[in-house]
């Protein structure tokens, strides 16, 4: 089972994206408040009209005040109704904007995480909070949060308003609702990490299910069935589990707090029947303050139903959010290396939870050079590989190009710094132009494409969903983006393996024309390669064992030598 490593972001992260994200659409949100305190002052008016009849019963020119009266109740439910419909009105769109905004941060965040990270971080999990998070982020927002926020505004609006009316009699309305705050804070304090634990738990069962889908071919063949099925199902069970844990929090939640809700009226026509019986107050206020306490169910069932979504959205929140805390590339980083040279310094590296694959690897290359990295199968040429190219990092010593770590390099610069060619290549189902991934003029495109021998990609917008490549096609293509991004070092490696014989000849061809002028380092599958480069770096169990040119190396009669002789029978 591999574990989430991207980090979530604490409460005080998400309050303050939070706040970015209302900053950035600051108008809307304080026309939405304003229209919200208005609605709950319209709101107050009722009630208080109310009481006033009550009493205006037993007073002179009854009929004639009631009347009046009963009119300005009228108008105060109008003006609520309609201004609460327009701050809801705001809020939705306001909902939709900022979802949009939170999916255009999640995306861009995404996009330019380090390579090192992306490798390291399950698939599934990244999946998981762009889709899953994200759309229970935008459904909250457009869906439960302008309400909410009515709600809330209306709830502060009635207990103000109780309060201001008899303050003896608001207290004990206030007092009341104390059962419905002590459990709501044991819910709150529970909720948040039961719906993290729920939201890793799909993010688990999303990435099993992907893994095992992926593998379907490998699990056939090495009959990994049963495995594959109990790791299905423990993440199953995980799932279940924490479904059952917020199920149970919401089982005791719910029934005590709305079971809780009379209270506070109830107090407050006990007292204030003591109090009217003594004359204290009239019976209109008691009556008032009653209906003040009555309609605080409406506002609070609203926030109790949508505490829970609210809850378990801000717990998307902070996995989304989590994705700023990812280490930054350190400041020295953003600025361009000061020199081309390549360094390898006391590099050790594992993967992960596996034993070191590296150990103490140092090599200089130098600009313009071409090294050939040599050795047998597993010896760990493909690994250093990676760390030259920045798609991981050491986990000590340093992979350093003119200085500057390669993994911390921010994906633009580092792709002009250095890249890897292997034998796998992506083709988006998008236009030709789309899958050059890189900003430029159409004719740098097609000439980039030209060099590299693709004369079927006249068009560039072919759209290569339709039009699948063949390997040496894809290699092509591949190697243009290389050509467009311009790196001074490229790193090979297996980069023509799978093709047959005669598209690797055209790919050879293309590779040739891509390589001209740079830094060449080649895993080398064929000493060949290793003949013609102007030094050989052999490895083996993870080791440098030799290290200078072919001609230095036969004479020096060591493990190179020995391989080349075997080679050559
Ligand atoms: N993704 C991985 N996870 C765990 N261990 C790995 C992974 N990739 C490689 N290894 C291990 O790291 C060691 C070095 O492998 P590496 O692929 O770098 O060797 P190589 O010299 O390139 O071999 P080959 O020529 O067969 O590709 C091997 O022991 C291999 O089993």
């Amino acid at each position: 089972m591999s574990t989430p490593t991207l980090p979530i972001a604490d409460t005080r992260q998400v309050a303050r994206a939070a706040g970015r994200l209302i900053a950035a659409d600051r108008r809307a949100a304080a026309a939405i408040l304003l229209l919200n305190v208005l609605a709950a002052v319209a709101a107050l008016g009722a009630p208080y009209l109310l009481g006033r009849i009550i009493d205006a019963v037993t007073g002179p020119r009854a009929a004639a005040r009631i009347d009046l009266l009963a009119g300005a109740v009228l108008l105060c439910a109008l003006a609520q109704t309609l201004l609460a419909r327009w701050a809801l009105l705001l809020g939705y769109r306001f909902g939709e904007r900022t979802a949009a905004r939170i999916r255009i941060g999640f995306l861009s965040r995404a996009l330019s995480l380090p390579a090192s990270v992306i490798e390291r971080v399950p698939p599934g999990d990244l999946a998981a909070r762009g889709t899953t998070d994200v759309d229970a982020i935008a459904g909250t927002l457009r869906d439960v949060l302008p309400g909410a926020f009515v709600a809330g505004i209306h709830l502060v609006f009635l207990l103000a308003a109780v309060l201001v009316l008899d303050p003896l009699l608001g207290l004990s309305g206030l007092l009341g609702l104390f059962g419905i705050v002590i459990t709501g804070r044991w819910y709150l304090r529970r909720a948040r990490n039961a719906y993290l634990e729920e939201g890793a738990a799909n993010s688990e069962l999303a990435e099993e299910l992907a893994a095992t889908a992926a593998g379907a071919r490998t699990i056939e063949a090495f009959r990994l069935h049963r495995s594959r099925l109990a790791v299905g199902r423990a993440a199953i069970a995980r799932t279940r589990r924490s479904r059952l844990a917020t199920l149970r929090l919401r089982s005791v939640y719910f029934p005590v707090a709305e079971g809780s809700y009379n209270i506070p009226v109830v107090l407050v026509l006990l007292i204030g029947g003591l109090l009217y019986r003594g004359d204290r107050i009239t019976l209109g206020t008691v009556v008032a303050a009653a209906l003040y306490l009555r309609q605080l169910i409406g506002p609070m069932d609203t926030i109790l139903i949508w505490l829970e979504q609210l809850q378990s959205s801000s717990a998307s929140f902070a996995r989304v959010e989590g994705l700023a805390a990812v280490p930054a590339a350190p400041a020295t980083a953003t600025a361009a290396p000061g020199s081309d040279r390549i360094e390898v310094k006391g590099v050790r590296y594992a993967y992960p939870g596996g034993p070191d694959v590296l150990h103490d690897v140092d090599l200089t290359v130098q600009p313009g050079e071409r090294l050939a990295i040599v050795g047998l199968s597993g010896a760990g040429k493909s690994t250093l590989g990676r760390l030259l190219a920045g798609v991981d990092r050491p986990h000590t010593g340093a992979v350093t190009v003119g200085g500057v770590a390669v993994a911390e390099l921010p994906p633009d610069l580092l792709r002009r710094q250095v890249v890897l060619v292997t034998q796998e290549h992506h083709v988006f189902r998008e236009t030709v132009r789309d899958n050059l991934m890189v900003p430029a003029s159409d004719d740098r495109l097609a000439e980039a494409l030209r060099t590299v021998g693709a004369d079927w990609a006249r068009d560039l917008d072919t759209d290569l969903g339709e039009h699948p490549l063949t390997g040496a096609q894809a290699q092509q293509l591949a190697l243009a983006r290389v050509l467009l991004a311009d790196p001074h070092t490229v790193i090979l490696d297996e980069a023509t393996a799978l093709l047959d014989p005669r598209a690797a000849r055209v790919a050879e061809r293309a590779l040739a024309a891509v390589l001209h002028n740079r830094t060449v380092i080649a895993i080398a599958h064929r000493l060949q390669t290793a003949h013609d480069a102007d030094r050989i770096a052999v490895m083996d169990a993870g080791r440098i064992i030799e290290l200078g040119t072919h001609d230095d190396l036969i004479t020096h009669g060591g493990p190179y030598a020995k391989l080349w002789r075997q080679w050559h029978g």
